[in-house]
């Protein structure tokens, strides 16, 4: 305790509230370093009251370059269990070092945490992107770690999901090598697996938003050699995030710099976010931009799996219960898609990767995605070990069913279970067109999205709404759902909802129809029934 107070006196902190958001702190760069020490010292009793390895990213994903943040990892490898949110934001906003020192001590009490005991022996892994601030960040989290009396393992500069992923090896009993080496490695020979003796149809183009996944896909790159294709651009000169990478893409449906009509019309291209744990696809054809969406990748995914699993012998691994998670952002034509052409179960979560990441482990294979790019495939432990103890010809495999049982012992390996994964993302989608001879269109006429719009209404108390049902109708105020019932009836395919957005000050409105027209209109008039019941004086602005 001595030693965090003595500490905690470098770190003050200052003016604001601070708050645990959908995936961490995140705020301006400046304001964040008591955080991010506080949060070091959070992890540090989270590894000491688990007895195993935990990790701390500093990293605001795809923010600008001036704000940075800090995401916190279990011991699994997931994100920071969500009881524990609640301590992360006592801590964040103790104002005086004795508060803090108090919340500590609370923390420990309740958790039953001894305060003596063999401590230096469990670790916290560490991890930073490319920020300029995120060094300086980094060292402030190494001073709340240790002043926890908890050794720190600092990895440098690492994508998100590679300092999840490690973090999840490391803890695997038995131990798996944790070093990034490691983590390449497995995805390079489990992609060397996938795609066989198939042929590529020409270079990927990566948009890497200028972040750390520029360097990590290069070294990625490096190790794969002639097996993949790749040009990747906005490699780092460039701002980070600032009109490129994967939340950019998908949100404005624009092309990233560095990418041009018509020189780039038909080239297969891919966007990771700045932390490289999100991936969306796309294409121009004449100047008009084709997206694929985690939910286009939830579907490849899924067809993909199925088809693996239906071709190995019947029995315990092909009988594995197979479910999709999606969000009710997904477009209601995937759905459509997942359940009556694929036949899997779909669940619908609320919004937040941990909610997905949760119902997705109910199943053998559990495939989760929001639209926005971020998921990945997790395998239950008992089916995944099955697969890897089934016995198959080696590299001389032959017959339909042993070369997919070797394919699913590499995807156990390719896919990043303790988080969505852009590197991984891109490798698997790569190795699934290349396995079904597909250029994007193919991929693309599996099945055609519904119309649909996103607004922003601002509300002076976004808190004033609150949802039920996955956060597809509305509990309060009461008389909000039946006007949007009433008129999502009046449109052929309508589909509409609302909720507060957890990351921004503003309540969100989605909606889909069979048109583009009837979309529109639909989603400004159940934004205009939110005003109504909802808004007070303040405008309603769109997006
Ligand atoms: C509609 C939308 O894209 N929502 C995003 C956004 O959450 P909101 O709670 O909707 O602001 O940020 C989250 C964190 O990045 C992400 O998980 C989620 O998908
Ligand atoms: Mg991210």
């Amino acid at each position: 305790m001595e030693k965090i107070a003595q500490q905690a006196a470098g770190f003050p902190k200052p003016e604001g509230v601070f708050s645990y958001g959908t995936a961490g702190f995140r705020t301006e760069a400046s304001l964040l370093p008591s955080t991010v020490f506080r949060c070091g010292i959070l992890i540090a009793l989270r590894a000491l009251q688990q007895k195993a390895a935990t990790g701390l990213m500093i990293t605001a994903s795809h923010n600008p370059e001036a704000d940075n943040g800090v995401k916190l990892a279990d011991p699994t490898g997931g994100m920071l269990s969500i009881a524990w949110e609640v301590y992360a934001n006592e801590l964040a906003n103790a104002e005086t070092v004795d508060a803090l020192i108090g919340l500590v001590a609370d923390i420990m009490q309740k958790e039953e945490i001894p305060e003596a005991g063999a401590r230096s022996e469990i670790t916290v892994l560490l991890g930073r992107d490319t920020r300029k601030s995120s060094a300086g960040l980094a060292a402030a989290a190494i001073a709340g770690i240790e002043a926890a009396g908890v050794r720190v393992l600092d990895l440098g500069l690492l994508t998100t999901p590679q300092l999840h992923y490690l973090v999840r090896a490391y803890n695997r009993v038995p131990a798996e090598a944790h070093t990034e080496e490691a983590y390449f490695e497995s995805l390079a020979s489990s992609f060397r697996v996938l795609v066989g003796k198939t042929q590529g149809s020409g270079a990927v183009i990566c948009d890497a938003a200028n972040g750390v996944g520029a360097s990590k896909m290069t070294t990625l790159l490096s190790k794969l050699g002639p097996l993949l294709e790749m040009e990747v651009r906005n490699e780092g000169k460039g701002a980070l995030n600032s009109n490129c990478g994967a939340d950019f893409v998908q949100k404005e449906q624009k092309l990233p710099t560095a990418f041009e009509s018509p020189r780039d019309d038909g080239r297969r291209c891919v966007s990771l976010d700045g932390d490289a744990d999100r991936l969306v696809y796309f294409s121009c054809e004449n100047g008009e931009m084709r997206l694929f969406d985690g939910d286009k990748i939830a579907v490849l995914f899924s067809s993909y799996i199925g088809a693996l699993l239906k071709a190995v012998p019947k029995g315990e691994i092909s009988s594995a219960s197979v479910g999709v998670v999606q969000t009710a952002y997904a477009n209601g034509s995937s759905t459509e898609y997942i359940r009556s052409t694929l036949g899997l179960q779909v669940e619908t979560t609320p919004t937040g990767v941990k909610f997905l990441h949760r119902a997705a482990e109910e199943f053998d294979v559990g495939i989760y995605f929001e639209a926005n790019g971020h998921g990945t495939v997790l395998f239950k432990e008992e089916w995944a070990q099955k697969v890897l103890a089934a016995p198959t010809g080696g590299d001389a495999a032959e017959g339909e069913a042993e070369v997919a049982l070797l394919k699913l012992k590499a995807l156990i390996r390719l896919i990043n279970q303790a988080v969505g994964d852009a590197l991984s993302g891109v490798l698997l989608v790569e190795a699934i067109l290349r396995h079904n001879c597909w250029e994007l269109q193919d991929w693309d006429a599996l099945y055609t999205d519904l119309p649909s719009r996103q607004l922003k209404v601002k509300v002076a108390d976004r808190a004033k709404i609150e949802t039920m049902d996955a956060e597809t109708r509305v509990r309060h105020p009461a008389d909000l759902q039946p006007l949007i019932d009433a008129t999502v009836a009046r449109y052929s395919q309508g589909r509409a909802f609302t909720r507060p957005s957890g990351t921004e000050d503003v309540v969100r409105v989605y909606a889909e129809a069979a048109t583009r027209a009837e979309t529109e209109e639909l989603a400004v008039e159940v934004a205009r029934h939110v005003y109504d019941k909802a808004g007070d004086s303040q405008e309603q602005t769109t997006e």
